[in-house]
């Protein structure tokens, strides 16, 4: 990408989509298009062409999709499926039509077979049965990633899928239904302490285990990525390291300051045992992640909570 490139980041007001924007001005880079849901539902196709035949950005980096926790994902099951079909299905065709340079398509860890083996290699994918809460989801992205696929070997596109583990970081969801755990942890742990409230209730049993990669971090990434990788196949993005809930817990317990109980609610799902990313393709071409999860959800905490 020339720093006068013409780039467009479809979710820029998203937690991802923000991110990419921050670390794109950082390196110098001033030409971009932007578009709010308002203003361009991604689900139109008609309104999706007649914007890339206005605009024709160069580069693009899609990060606009209906995104939410296990709750969310279990709950509207149908809109994460249609949704982020639509979405993906007329960004990546118009940046066919209208000869966009590169896409970076951003898929999830949540494609790879509940019970795969551990650490989850790219090559698992589509090799067994996927975790049934957020099964809608997957499917729409397993889809994005045959599409950017196809696309470059029928007609010679250069589309990069990336699937990031789980993210967290500034412009998060903290909506305590629909988003995801560790900014839910956050918010709970931070809300007792404050009410003096004698219990936080956690979902599940505590046993699953995640792995959590500062947004930040995912952005350094997919610029890495889009600058370097003309690869063929799709790259996982995590630290390769992961934790239990209880463990997470436990952590933010002692980063908030909260010394009430804890209470475990069994009637929420645990949804898939372990999805720890084998991040060994990404480490050969020589990135690797810098936010450590302790000193980032400490970042997180107090830019969200105490300032
Ligand atoms: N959060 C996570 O833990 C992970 C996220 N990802 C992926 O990263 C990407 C971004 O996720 P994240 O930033 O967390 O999500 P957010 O929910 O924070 O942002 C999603 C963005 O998508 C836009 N959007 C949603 N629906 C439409 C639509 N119909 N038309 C136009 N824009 C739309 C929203 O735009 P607006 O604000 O204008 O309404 C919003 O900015 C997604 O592809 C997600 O699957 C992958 C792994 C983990
Ligand atoms: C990124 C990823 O995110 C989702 O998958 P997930 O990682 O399972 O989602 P999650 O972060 O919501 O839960 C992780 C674990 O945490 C436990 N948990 C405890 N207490 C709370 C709680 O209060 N909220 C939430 N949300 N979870 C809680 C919860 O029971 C589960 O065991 C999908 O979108 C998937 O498609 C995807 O891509």
């Amino acid at each position: 990408m020339k720093k006068d490139s013409k780039i467009y980041i479809a979710g820029h007001r998203g937690m991802v989509g923000a991110a990419i924007l921050r670390k794109l001005k950082e390196e110098g880079y001033t030409n971009f298009v932007l578009r709010t849901s308002t203003d361009l539902d991604l689900r139109n196709q008609n309104d999706v062409d007649s914007f890339f035949k206005l605009e024709r950005p160069d580069y693009v980096f899609l990060a606009a999709a209906k995104v939410g926790g296990i709750h969310a994902n279990n709950t509207f099951r149908a809109d994460f499926l249609y949704d982020n079909l639509m979405i993906q299905n007329n960004v990546i065709h118009s940046s066919y039509t209208h000869k966009v340079k590169k896409l970076l398509f951003l898929g999830s860890s949540c494609i790879y077979p509940k019970l795969a083996p551990q650490p989850l290699k790219e090559d698992y994918l589509l090799t067994g049965k996927l975790e049934y809460t957020n099964e809608p989801y997957a499917i729409a992205k397993i889809a994005g990633i045959k599409l950017c696929e196809n696309y470059n070997k029928q007609y010679g596109c250069n589309f990069i899928s990336v699937m990031p583990t789980n993210l967290y970081g500034p412009n998060d969801n903290y909506d305590l239904q629909n988003s995801h755990v560790l900014p839910a942890l956050l918010r709970k742990f931070h809300e007792a302490k404050e009410k003096n409230l004698p219990f936080v209730e956690v979902w599940g049993t505590g046993t699953p285990k995640r792995e959590f990669l500062h947004v930040d971090d995912l952005a350094d990434a997919c610029y890495f990525l889009m600058q370097n990788y003309d690869g063929t196949e799709f790259l996982n993005i995590g630290t390769g390291i992961d934790l239990s809930i209880k463990e997470l817990v436990a952590l933010i317990q002692k980063i908030v300051g909260y010394t009430g109980e804890v209470t475990w609610n069994t009637d929420q799902p645990d949804g898939t045992p372990r999805k720890l990313m084998d991040v060994q393709k990404l480490s050969n071409l020589g990135w690797k992640y810098s936010i450590s999860l302790e000193e980032g959800i400490h970042k997180v905490y107090t830019q969200k909570f105490l300032s």
